[in-house]
């Protein structure tokens, strides 16, 4: 049995608390929607292995090529915003504003494909989506924190089949979040790992 939040080498090296904080909380979470989702799991495996096949592992330089990973990612992290302060908003009815049509109550429902023909990004540009904040203060490090989240994501997933434990379902998967200056998880995701690299068996 893996639990995940040990098995983030990249975090661990670099003993910084803001960069283990925010990094290995968004790490979690994207994790923990994988397994609640297997059908955008399968989505993912299928990316990693069309674009590098099951021969060798995920590389800094392959990430800009994983957009369908960076969507799930961006999704993930639009549902468990890591720094939560920047209050998040819900429709609670549909809607049109200045011709933009904003549907009623589906602002928890894990869809990576609603980034799909936006140009939606996490740079701060987009109002609707401020993940690392906007203008002069916003995150110093977000190239650093998006980087690594993709790369070790990419290299958990591509490595490893991510199996819930026996007899748990996606459904029982428990995603409490801990409210405090970030948004952990309660309890801490527990996952049963396989290797798939054929260079690894
Ligand atoms: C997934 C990773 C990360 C996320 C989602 C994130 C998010 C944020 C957000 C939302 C803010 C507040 C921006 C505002 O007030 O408008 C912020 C500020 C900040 N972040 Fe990050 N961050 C991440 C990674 C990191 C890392 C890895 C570091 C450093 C190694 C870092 C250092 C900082 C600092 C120093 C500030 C304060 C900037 C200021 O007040 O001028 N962040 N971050």
């Amino acid at each position: 049995m893996l639990n995940i939040a040990d098995y983030i080498p990249y975090v661990g090296i670099l003993d910084v608390q803001i960069f283990k904080d925010t990094s290995s909380t968004a790490i979690e979470w994207v994790i923990a929607e994988l397994l609640k989702h297997p059908r955008v799991m399968k989505l993912v495996h299928k990316e990693l292995e069309s674009l590098l096949g099951l021969h060798r592992m995920v590389e800094e330089t392959d990430l800009s090529k994983l957009s369908y990973l960076k969507m799930v990612i961006m999704e993930t992290m639009r549902i468990h915003p890591v720094a939560p302060l920047l209050i998040p908003h819900e429709s609670i009815e549909d809607t049109t504003i200045n011709g933009y049509f904003i549907r009623t109550n589906n602002a928890e429902e894990f869809y990576p494909g609603r980034f799909i023909g936006t140009n939606i990004d996490v740079q701060g540009h987009n109002f609707a989506f401020l993940l690392f904040g906007s203008g002069r203060r916003k995150c110093p490090r977000l190239q650093l924190g998006m980087t690594v989240v993709q790369l070790v994501v990419a290299q958990l997933v591509h490595c490893f089949s991510l199996e819930l434990p026996e007899g748990m379902s996606p459904d029982d998967l428990d995603m409490t979040e801990k409210f405090g200056l970030t948004l952990p998880r309660a309890n801490h995701l527990m996952a049963i790992p396989t290797y798939r690299l054929s260079a690894l068996q």
